[in-house]
Formats: C-alpha cells, sequence, structure tokens
C-alpha cells in the first residue's frame, strides 16, 4: 500500500520505518529540510532501539521528502506532526492545520486518500480537519468525498520499534466501515503477525498480535487522552504514596511490588521516582484539562497528577540540601539526561528543572548521558555546565551523584571505583535503580525516592524484581 507520512519526528519515522519493514511503500515527509536531507544521507535524527535494522531492510520501500506534490496517490496519508500546548494548555493544532491545507492543496479530485490523525490531537479534530480539507476542496470546486480517520499513537520511545510491530491495541476511529477496512488493510501484517521478526526485536513469547477496536474518531480521540491521562495517575499515585512511606520508614519499592501482585492494578508504571517527563503526559494532562474547562467541567484527578507531578521535581533538591547542608559552591553530578532510557529525547527531562534549581542556588553542575548530551546541549545552550566525557569523568571531585535515568549500563557500572573519585558520598538515586544496602556498603549515603531508612538484614523481596 502507498503510504504518505506527515512528519519525520519520533513518531514518523518510526511508524514509517515500520510499516516499510512490513512491506508498504512509504514516502516521510517532512517540513524540516534537514530533517530530509540527514534522512536520505542515511543518518538518523533520533535514537531508537533497531533503527538501524530496520531502516537497512525497509531502505528499499521508503522515500524521504519535503514536498507535498504527488501525494494524492497515497491510499492513506498518517500526519504525525507536533501538537505542542499553547499556554492556555490547549492543544496548538497550527502544525496539524497546516500539514491539512497542504494535503488539501495538492488533491485534484481524481483520488481520495484516507487522512489519518495520528498525533495527539482533542476531541472532534478528526470533523474539524474534514471541514477543513472540503472547504479548501470546494474552493478548487471539488466536491468531495474525503474521509477523515484518528488512529492514536501509543508507542513508548526507547522501545518504539517494539510497540509498533506487538502493539497491546490498535485503535481505529473511523466513521464508515469503508475506511476501517483501508486501516485494517494498512496494519494487516501486525494484526496477522505475517511478518518475519527482525533480529533484533524477536516476537515476544506468546505474544498472538494486537486487540483490534474500530470505533468513531471522536471515542478514538478521546481514548488516547484517556490513557496517557491514566499513566500519568498512575504514577503519581505511587510517588505520593512514596512521600508517605519515607515519612513511616516504609519501602516503596516493596509497597509497589505487593500492590502490583494483584491482577487488577498490575505492576506497571509503579515505579517512583523524580516524577514523569517527556513531551507527552504534561502537554496531554494540560491539554484535556482545558477541553474540559471548555465545557463547564473539571477533572480533579488530571489536574492532582500534575500537581504530584510538580511537587516531586521539587524532591530531589531537597534531598541533595539536606545532605550536603549547604548547596552553593558544592560540584553536582547529574547521571542521566534524557527523559528515560533508551532515547535521546530531552523534552521535559526533570533534569532541566533541576539543573536551573541547582545552578540558581550557587552549585557547579557536570552532565553525562549515554545518549543525549548532544539533544541536552543543543537544547539548551549556553547552560554553564560540564559535559563529562563518561561516568568517572562525571564522578570525579562531585560532592554528590544525582542519578535521573536509569540507563542500564548504569546499574553495571563499577561504583566502588567511582566513588572512591569523589570528594564527599551523597548519592541520590532519583530512579531507585540500586539497592540501598549495597550502596551503603559502597561507602554512599544513598537516598533512594520512598525508601529512606535502610534496616540492617532486612531483604525487600522487591529489591531485585524490575517493576516497569
Ligand atoms: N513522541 C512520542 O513518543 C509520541 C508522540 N505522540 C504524538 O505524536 C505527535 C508527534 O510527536 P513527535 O513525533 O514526538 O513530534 P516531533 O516534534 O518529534 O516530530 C514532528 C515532526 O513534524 C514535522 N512537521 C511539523 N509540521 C509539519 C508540516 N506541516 N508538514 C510536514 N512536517 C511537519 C516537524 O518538522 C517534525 O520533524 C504529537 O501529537 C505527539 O503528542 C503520540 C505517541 C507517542
Ligand atoms: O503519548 C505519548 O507520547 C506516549 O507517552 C508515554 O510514553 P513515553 O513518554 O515515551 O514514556 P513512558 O515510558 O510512558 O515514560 C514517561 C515518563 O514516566 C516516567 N515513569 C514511567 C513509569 C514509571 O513506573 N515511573 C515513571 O516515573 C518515565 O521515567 C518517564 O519520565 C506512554 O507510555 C505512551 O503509551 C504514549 O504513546
Amino acid at each position: 500500500m502507498q503510504v504518505t507520512i506527515i512528519g519525520s519526528g519520533y513518531v514518523g519515522l518510526t511508524t514509517g520505518v515500520a510499516l516499510a519493514y512490513l512491506g508498504h511503500q512509504v514516502t516521510l515527509l517532512d517540513k524540516n529540510p534537514a530533517v530530509v536531507s540527514a534522512l536520505v544521507k542515511g543518518s538518523c535524527t533520533i535514537y531508537e532501539y533497531g533503527m538501524d535494522e530496520l531502516m537497512q531492510s525497509a531502505r528499499h520501500n521508503i522515500s524521504f521528502t519535503t514536498s507535498f506534490a504527488g501525494i494524492g496517490s497515497s491510499r492513506v496519508i498518517l500526519i504525525a506532526v507536533g501538537t505542542p500546548p499553547k499556554s492556555s494548555g490547549d492543544a496548538d493544532l497550527g502544525f496539524v492545520e497546516n500539514a491539512v491545507a497542504q494535503i488539501a492543496g495538492h488533491l485534484d479530485g481524481t483520488n481520495y486518500p484516507v487522512i489519518v490523525n495520528k498525533s495527539t490531537v482533542p476531541p472532534g479534530t478528526a470533523s474539524r480537519v474534514k471541514t477543513l480539507v472540503n472547504n479548501i476542496l470546494l474552493g478548487k470546486g471539488i466536491y468531495s468525498g474525503v474521509k477523515v480517520a484518528s488512529n492514536p499513537e501509543f508507542l513508548r520511545e526507547g522501545t518504539a520499534f517494539l510497540d509498533a510491530l506487538y502493539p497491546d491495541r490498535i485503535i481505529i476511529g473511523a466513521e464508515d466501515r469503508s475506511t476501517t477496512e483501508v486501516l485494517i488493510e494498512l496494519y494487516n501484517p501486525i494484526i496477522k503477525q505475517s511478518f518475519t521478526a527482525p533480529a533484533c526485536l524477536p516476537r515476544p513469547k506468546g505474544y498472538a498480535g494486537p486487540v483490534l477496536f474500530a470505533t468513531n474518531p471522536l471515542n478514538a480521540e478521546l481514548i488516547k487522552y484517556a490513557s496517557n491521562a491514566f499513566l500519568a495517575m498512575k504514577i503519581s499515585f505511587i510517588n505520593e504514596f512514596a512521600g508517605l512511606a519515607e515519612l513511616l520508614n516504609a519501602d516503596i519499592v516493596d509497597v509497589a511490588y505487593g500492590m502490583g501482585l494483584d491482577s487488577r492494578i498490575g505492576d506497571k508504571f509503579l515505579r517512583a521516582g523524580v516524577g514523569w517527563g517527556g513531551s507527552c503526559f504534561g502537554k496531554d494532562a494540560r491539554a484535556i484539562l482545558y477541553t474540559a474547562q471548555k465545557y463547564g467541567y473539571s477533572l480533579p484527578l488530571v489536574q492532582a497528577a500534575i500537581e504530584v507531578n510538580d511537587r516531586q521535581k521539587k524532591l530531589v533538591t531537597s534531598k541533595i540540601r539536606s545532605s550536603l547542608k549547604t548547596i552553593p559552591g558544592s560540584t553536582i553530578g547529574i547521571i542521566g539526561l534524557a527523559f528515560k532510557p533508551g532515547t535521546d529525547d530531552c523534552r521535559e527531562t526533570p533534569a532541566t528543572d533541576l539543573i536551573s534549581e541547582l545552578l540558581n542556588m550557587g552549585a557547579f553542575i557536570k552532565v553525562y548521558d549515554p545518549m543525549a548530551m548532544e539533544n541536552y546541549q543543543k537544547q539548551n545552550p549556553g547552560l554553564p555546565v560540564e559535559y563529562a566525557a563518561d561516568l568517572a569523568d562525571l564522578a570525579a571531585g562531585c560532592d554528590a551523584l544525582v542519578l535521573l535515568t536509569e540507563w542500564e549500563q548504569f546499574k553495571n557500572a563499577d561504583w566502588q571505583s567511582l566513588r572512591q573519585l569523589m570528594k564527599k558520598n551523597v548519592f541520590i538515586d532519583g530512579r531507585n535503580l540500586f539497592d540501598p544496602r549495597v550502596m551503603d556498603e559502597l561507602g554512599f549515603v544513598y537516598h533512594g525516592v520512598g525508601r529512606r531508612v535502610r534496616v540492617k538484614g532486612h531483604t525487600a523481596v522487591a529489591d531485585s524484581k524490575a517493576l516497569s
């Protein structure tokens, strides 16, 4: 099937490469010439596990362009442009509308591709897009039979290809059966799992394909917001209890493990930490609050999820202050800049607020991330921090280390040697990556989140289990 994807960012590029891998003819269109020329030269603009292998085997099915010319010959057009927040919290649909206007401007009435919103857009956008396209076509004297669908994206950065090839669900919000069928055809290899799994991403054991749910566009749009708000709320919930656990001298890792044993609760998204980051949870929570407000309604749980997250981000500073006693003049090493492991994305990373707060307090800041240093530096030009070459370079001379991103390689580093390079021995583990007793034994003054006191001889069941 001929597919054009508008926007070659995290969603557009990974979706495009996955669809091309499945055998579709994919055109990746981005308005940014720098993105397109990098992709044409074979250099990927984002880091995502599996990109090189999938790109290599799918290369013959992909083309890159900045031009909308010929877009009418596509069977499906997926819109995957950004929907950033306005200052009101509402989603800014400027990029979507611009893309839609360009699409409509290039349709001549001989062929009507299905136009699909993959971007996260407020409920009602599919019908708004349809009106926009029809008006533009009417202006050209074309009475259009264009179909607009909503097909929200649920991939997570860092596991984008895993999520694209082996999703839990595919939500198709279409106004009629024939439009749904076009999208079923697009996703057929995934629904039937009829493709050969790439070597780097074998089919998960027992995985039998996604649940396909066909509904109307409005429901599909709301499913996306409700899902992200729920996940954000789940993390905020465990973070709220982490604060209480610290006061009680309980251990939130054990508490989360025990909660997750109930299949109604589940063990996912119960990892306490420095708070959720990334380009979507905050933006989407605020956008759906705005939508509710427009209808004179409130969403207090969603509001609280944001408030708890804001409070959580401040927690690290108070932990550093209480353990170092004084911050001005101290050297603090930040371990991890990406908003989560597996990605080079630094949008809304918890590191940003923390670093600026510590700089304002007069600390000297060193930072290190295995993947996200270049992005972070680009996004924060002139920030007075030292970019370390590796963990040893980071640890040297530090009074405190603060772990913000739980990259696997951090877990496996030689912390005994790293400890010896430090001036003082404070370690703030913002992701509860380490076993407190081990860090104690290595000579660190260790603080996790929601697990303040270590009881000698106590064996926390969950310490060795990964909560994901
Ligand atoms: N990043 C993620 O993990 C996920 C994002 N989403 C949603 O998907 C959408 C896209 O997100 P990202 O991929 O992260 O954004 P991004 O910012 O990484 O990429 C968007 C791309 O669209 C291009 N673009 C903007 N307007 C254009 C136009 N008129 N024509 C052609 N290209 C245009 C930009 O140049 C940019 O390269 C957002 O609505 C986001 O909420 C949904 C699920 C996951
Ligand atoms: O709409 C989107 O953009 C996407 O947003 C999230 O995906 P993503 O932001 O890539 O990453 P997550 O794995 O959800 O993590 C988000 C943040 O929550 C934090 N987190 C996650 C899980 C947890 O238990 N605790 C926790 O603090 C992570 O460290 C990270 O900062 C959703 O998980 C995706 O389903 C969705 O498609």
